[in-house]
This record gives C-alpha cells, sequence and structure tokens, in this order.
C-alpha cells in the first residue's frame, strides 16, 4: 500500500490537482518562454506574477471546494485578485478565465470531476478571492503556493506547485509539483540550472521530464511519481516510487543548496557557514521549494535560506517541503535548530535567523554550531 494514514482522501485529491496544475504551468510557461515573455505582471511588492498564478489558484480552489463540499474549504494562498479585477485588466481576466476553463476539461483525466458548465470570469474571480483564509492554530487549512518560485517560471527554470494540509497548526501531509525537476537527477543537462536546457529542448521532451513528490505526516515515507504525460489517465498509485534523503554525512562529500537570489538569501552568510562546518563543494542555487525536492530524494544533503533580517517566511513557501523531507529521513529546523511553527497564521513566526533542511541528524548538528560560530562575524 502506498499510503494509509488519516489523510489518504485528501492526499489523493491533492496529488491529483497538483498533476493537473504543473500541466497549465507548463502549457503557460511554453507561452512565455517561446512567444509572450511580455505577460509578465509586477504585484505591488515587484515580485512577478503571470496568468499561471491566478488560473492554478482558481483551478485548485474550484477542486477541493468541488472535492470537500460537505466541508467549509479553508484555503491560504499567495495570490489575491486586486490586479485582476481592474477596469484595465479585462484582457487579463479574459486569458485566466480561459486558461482555467481549458485546464478544468481535462480533470477526468486525472481522476477528478469537471465543472458541468464553462466557468465564468465572475466565478473565477470568487474562486481566487475564496483562497483568503489566514490559517491559524485550530481546524483544517490548506496552504498553497500555485507557482513557487515565479522567478524560476518565468526565466524557464525550476518552479514548483505546492499544497499542503494543516490541521491543528501542524502540517499533516503536502505534495510538491516540479515540472522541470526530472525523475532522475542525471536527467538535469546542466549541473546548476535548467534554464538553457528549456530553451533549447523541444516542449514535448520537457513534458516527460517532471516529477510530483508527497508525504504524509507520521507515515515514515515520501513518494515520487513521474508527471502525468499525454493522454493516459493518471494511475498514481501504480507508478509511485518511494523516496528517501541521502545518507551522505561527510560535510566534506555533501552538497547544499540555496536561493538563486541575493535578495532572498544572503549567499555570503551561507558561505562562511559552509566553509565553517566543512563543505567543499559550490552550493547548488535552485529556485522554488524544488531545494527541498532536492533534499528529499537524495540529490542534496542541506538546504540553506538566511532571509535579509526584517523579512517574514510565508507559510506556503515552505509547509510542503518540510514534510516531505521530514518523512523521507530527513531534519528541518530554523537557524537556532527549533522546529517551524505553522500555527501563527500566515507567517512562520519567531523564526530564527533562517531556515535548514539537512539529510540527517549529524550533519545538521554541524551546521547549527557553524552558524552559531559564523553569526558573530556576520554582518546580516
Ligand atoms: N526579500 C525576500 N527574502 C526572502 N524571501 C523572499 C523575499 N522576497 C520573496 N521571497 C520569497 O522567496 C520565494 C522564492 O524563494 P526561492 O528560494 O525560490 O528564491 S530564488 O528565486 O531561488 O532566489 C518567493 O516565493 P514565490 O513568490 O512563490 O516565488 C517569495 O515568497
Ligand atoms: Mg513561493
Amino acid at each position: 500500500m502506498m499510503t494509509c494514514g488519516m489523510y489518504d482522501k485528501e492526499l489523493e485529491v491533492a496529488v491529483r490537482v497538483v498533476h493537473l496544475a504543473c500541466s497549465l504551468c507548463q502549457r503557460v510557461q511554453e507561452t512565455l518562454v517561446y512567444r509572450r515573455a511580455d505577460q509578465v505582471m509586477s504585484k505591488e511588492d515587484d515580485s512577478p506574477v503571470t496568468i499561471a498564478d491566478w488560473s492554478v489558484q482558481a483551478t485548485v480552489c474550484w477542486i477541493l471546494s468541488d472535492s470537500f463540499k460537505d466541508q467549509k474549504v479553508s484555503i491560504v494562498a499567495e495570490e489575491d485578485v486586486q490586479t485582476l479585477s481592474k477596469a484595465d485588466s479585462a484582457d487579463l481576466l479574459r486569458s485566466v478565465t480561459n486558461t482555467v476553463n481549458e485546464c478544468l476539461q481535462e480533470a477526468p483525466k486525472y481522476g477528478l470531476q469537471k465543472p458541468k458548465k464553462t466557468l465564468e470570469a465572475s466565478e473565477i474571480l470568487k474562486a481566487i478571492s475564496q483562497c483568503n483564509s489566514t490559517g491559524g492554530p485550530t481546524g483544517r487549512h490548506w496552504i498553497l503556493d500555485p507557482v513557487d518560485g515565479t522567478l524560476g517560471f518565468v526565466r524557464g527554470d525550476q518552479y514548483a506547485v505546492a499544497l499542503s494540509l494543516i490541521q491543528e497548526g501542524k502540517v499533516v501531509l503536502g505534495v510538491l509539483g516540479c515540472p522541470n525537476y526530472p525523475m532522475k537527477k542525471e536527467w538535469l543537462n546542466h549541473q546548476y540550472s535548467l534554464s538553457m536546457s528549456l530553451l533549447s529542448t523541444p516542449a514535448s521532451d520537457m513534458r516527460e521530464g517532471g516529477c510530483v513528490m508527497y508525504a504524509q505526516r507520521g507515515s515514515g515515507k515520501a513518494w515520487m511519481q513521474p508527471l502525468k504525460n499525454g493522454g493516459m489517465k493518471l494511475q498514481w498509485l501504480q507508478s509511485a516510487k518511494e523516496i528517501q534523503v541521502s545518507s551522505i554525512d561527510d560535510p566534506a562529500l555533501a552538497t547544499f543548496c540555496e536561493p538563486v537570489e541575493i535578495a532572498n538569501s544572503n549567499h555570503s552568510f551561507a558561505a562562511g557557514v559552509a566553509h565553517s562546518m566543512g563543505l567543499k563543494k559550490q552550493p547548488l542555487r535552485v529556485h522554488s521549494m524544488v531545494k527541498y525536492a532536492a533534499i528529499a530524494r537524495g540529490d542534496a544533503e542541506i538546504f540553506m535560506k538566511f532571509a535579509r533580517a526584517g523579512y517574514k517566511e510565508k507559510i506556503w513557501d515552505h509547509a510542503a517541503g518540510v514534510v516531505i523531507v521530514e518523512e523521507a529521513g530527513g531534519v528541518v529546523t530554523d537557524a537556532g535548530g527549533r522546529p517551524l511553527d505553522f500555527s501563527k497564521g500566515v507567517y512562520l513566526e519567531g523564526l530564527d535567523r533562517g531556515i535548514v533542511a539537512c539529510s540527517g541528524a549529524t550533519l545538521h548538528e554541524k551546521l547549527i554550531g557553524a552558524v552559531y560560530a559564523s553569526w558573530d562575524s556576520s554582518n546580516l
């Protein structure tokens, strides 16, 4: 049996809808990269957003609400409808509406229900704005990052669709769709980045590349399956393969990964920590929660993110990755060694300096020691 836990039904729906959302993202990414690079907009905080972000959020909201009709579905997600509802955004809203309807037509191939009729723009806006929950310590909340690593997405590089479920403040399941992260590391044809490979590889080949990872809290197991491709119906239980973290515990042999953008993580502090704990290899810089995916299946041993002081990490950027890494045998904490607290609402409150993930306790202990040793001399 692949799964046998309290949240089997939720996990199955989440895995299926993440596959569906990934197919939507692949279509939009092809359009962005090959044809219309002007389709990237900026949010108020200057971060990029595309029709994929809104379309995935609307699609996932519609499917979750339809699949759990008997519950009040609470969703915490990254996007709002501010830009989309503006008077001059009619074309944008039309594109999102078409993208969502096209995608939902395919739902049966993923073992999901499709709507009885085409959704109107107003229903799309309603679905996106319905994802306005703020989570918290009680009840059940879905956590969605529709396109995590939007910068990677618009660059034709790594990104992820991340969906998880929080129950009474704890992450009980997580699903990470990684459309440009192949089932095997060797299939990545550039060591550190995929940007050139997507630009030079035919779209049909790329589609065969991705994977979806998932785990249920307490199962002690994490799974990976190839991204559904082509006309066949998704047979997820048959195609899943168990994944585990790396067994390497010698820092000299370990690989660490970190965000690509210096604005998102202090690379020089991470380099100091790496040096102090005896890491020898160059960092693997990867956009999005694909970094957690790399740790979960043993492609790398360490993940470090040290955001600038004052930045508050959001739960949707970590929840799915954390439960998958932990169930695959890894350890995830803040830089002081304390577990992440998903019960405080939208933000990871009380985070000590940064977030670290390791393939095991030995590396984790050394890493936390190195953070303390490097802290005083740092200029974070
Ligand atoms: N200033 C700053 N500091 C720290 N973190 C920030 C910051 N700004 C944004 N974010 C969040 O980081 C998410 C992207 O993280 P990545 O690890 O993918 O970054 S990178 O693109 O590889 O540099 C990104 O997630 P997405 O918005 O889903 O792309 C943000 O939520
Ligand atoms: Mg994100």
